[in-house]
């Protein structure tokens, strides 16, 4: 792999409540769609990461699931995993939505962000829908609980204020070689993140029917000799009653869904791509820990 004259090379770790903005904020950084964004909370399980460059520096961004009370041992796997990916870093990313704040999920975090050793930074991230005034009383009160090195206003929605955001993390990345190769935006296998946009259509499209119960699994991925990509993948529900949810009428509901998937998959990859899904029940889902590998997270107890 070829390096620059002067590599540096970072980890920065994201996190904030569910709904805050992070996994746009990740995109925005690093300049093209890596984390999958979803209007509805706690959309993100696999942990992806982004991968931004700014001159010779390059920022390793852990977009980390939203961060909540763990109930089911999925649940507390996201939880395993935010927090895992924010142990190493040169760097911690707090980002905070300023209209909705959701304290009772904010206030754990700051609490824990007390004792950690590295460089905090607070965002308070969708300033394209809030008033100023209220902005920096709120910078200064969560200031007050912890000791935020610096703070940045910024859109993540519509770029505002994330150059500058991005140019301060590369100056904080200490002297070191490169991790990934100069046109890698992402440590995602192809593979998941194409279970990822599938999931993200699911949840799109079947809005509160189906809430948090369905994972996508990612069951092949061959290039053809076209030049195209063909990609099987199972939907797994845990009962039953939801396949027609699913299905919809006639089957209408997830060729739409597959047909979505597929435009936007063929635009990230740049290339063909042949979409196959099936819907499979299987109640113990949730606790098989085949499923939980697949979506790049740890097996916790
Ligand atoms: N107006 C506005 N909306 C934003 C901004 N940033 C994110 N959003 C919206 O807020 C919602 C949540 O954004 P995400 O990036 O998915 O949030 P997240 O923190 O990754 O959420 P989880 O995956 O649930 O932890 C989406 O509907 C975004 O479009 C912003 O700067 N301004």
């Amino acid at each position: 792999m070829s390096q620059p004259k002067a590599p540096h090379c970072g980890l920065v770790a994201v996190i904030g409540a569910p709904n805050a903005g992070k996994s746009t904020l990740v995109n925005q950084l690093v300049g093209q769609k890596v984390a999958i964004t979803s209007a509805k909370a706690q959309t993100t399980r696999a942990r992806l990461l982004g991968i931004a460059l700014e001159g010779e520096t390059q920022i390793l961004l852990v977009d980390t699931p939203g961060i909540f009370e763990p109930r089911r041992r999925l649940d507390r796997a996201m939880v395993s995993a935010a927090w895992e990916g924010t142990t190493a870093a040169d760097a911690v990313l707090l980002v905070v939505d300023p209209v909705k704040q959701r304290r009772h999920e904010l206030m754990p975090l700051l609490e824990s962000l007390k004792d950690r050793l590295e460089r905090k930074i607070l965002v308070l991230n969708k300033v394209d829908a809030s008033a100023k005034e209220p902005l920096l009383a709120l910078a200064q009160e969560l200031g007050a609980i912890a000791d935020f090195a610096e703070v940045y206003f910024v859109s993540a929605l519509t770029g505002d204020g994330v150059p500058q955001l991005k140019a301060r993390l590369a100056a904080m990345m200490p002297e070191g070689p490169w991790h990934y190769p100069e046109d890698q935006v992402s440590d995602a296998s192809e593979r998941l993140l194409a279970a990822e946009v599938t999931r993200e259509q699911l949840y799109r499209q079947l809005h509160e029917e189906l809430p948090y119960d369905a994972a996508v699994r990612p069951e092949s991925y061959e290039q053809r000799p076209d030049g195209s990509v063909e990609i099987r993948q199972q939907i797994v529900i845990a009962r039953d009653s939801q396949k027609p949810i699913v299905l919809g009428k006639q089957g209408r509901r997830i060729k739409e869904i597959g047909e979505a998937a597929r435009k936007e998959l063929a635009e990230i990859l740049g290339q063909k791509v042949h979409l196959f899904l099936h819907v499979k029940v299987d109640e113990r889902w949730a606790e098989s820990r085949e499923v939980y590998e697949e979506m790049g997270l740890d097996w916790v107890r």
